[in-house]
């Protein structure tokens, strides 16, 4: 069975400390994946070298890796290049995620690709519309990713997850994971039914100081 065949149905936990966050350290980030496997993740979304060593060093759960990668070329953040996409998956990622865009990007998607399943990988692309979709499956990705809806400037800027996009990408037809500020577990649920392969949940569950905004912010009146 394919990595993404038993991602089916699934919750994908994604644990990532961003820069300056108290959590930044590889050793934390294998706790939080171990939490989240015990609560039930059936994979992974991990960020960085360190952290995808660290997180297959403590489980056996598939892993989703990513860079996020800030260039002076692109805009392109999330594993811009194909030498990241292979280190990624010779450290044990089985699925590798990528910024498949219509942006300006350093190499083709079809090289991206190419490399990834050479080193033996999947590909998940991060996508924000339904063209992105369509071209990034086209060149042979193997899902799509609504990751990076509301983060490119022409996507729809939203504070709930993308339910269009994702009525879309089904009725066209198009294998998709849902992906971003899926913040409760019926909007999981409700990811589902709208005809998700698998349900990617990261802040809500795994970055703390993020949630903690959210009860100050409404106690804030
Ligand atoms: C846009 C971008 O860079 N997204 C990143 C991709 O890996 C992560 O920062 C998100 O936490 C992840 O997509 C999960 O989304 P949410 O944290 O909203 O559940």
């Amino acid at each position: 069975m394919s990595v993404l065949e038993r991602l089916r149905g699934q919750l994908v936990v994604s644990c990532q400390a961003d820069p300056g966050s108290p959590l930044r350290d590889s050793y934390i980030i294998g706790r939080l994946a171990l939490a989240a496997e015990l609560g039930g993740a059936a994979g992974l979304r991990v960020q960085g070298f360190a952290d995808v060593q660290a997180v297959r060093a403590v489980t056996a759960l598939p892993i989703i890796g990513l860079t996020k990668t800030d260039r002076n070329d692109t805009d392109v953040y999330i594993t811009p290049t194909s030498a990241e996409a292979v280190r990624l998956a010779e450290l044990g990622a089985e699925i590798v995620a990528l910024d498949a865009t219509l942006r300006p990007r350093p190499e083709p998607l079809q090289n991206m690709f190419a490399a990834v399943r050479a080193a033996g990988a999947q590909v998940m692309a991060d996508i924000s519309t339904l063209e992105e979709a369509r071209a990034a499956l086209d060149a042979g990705a193997d899902c799509v990713g609504t990751t990076l809806a509301g983060y490119t400037p022409y996507s729809r800027a939203l504070t709930t997850p993308d339910w269009d996009l994702m009525d879309e990408l089904r009725a066209a037809g198009l294998p998709f994971a849902a992906e971003g500020r899926i913040s409760l577990p019926e909007q999981a649920a409700e990811a589902r039914r709208r005809g998700a392969l698998f349900v990617v949940v990261g802040s809500a569950i795994t970055r703390p100081d993020v949630i903690t905004r959210w009860y100050a912010q409404a106690l804030d009146g």
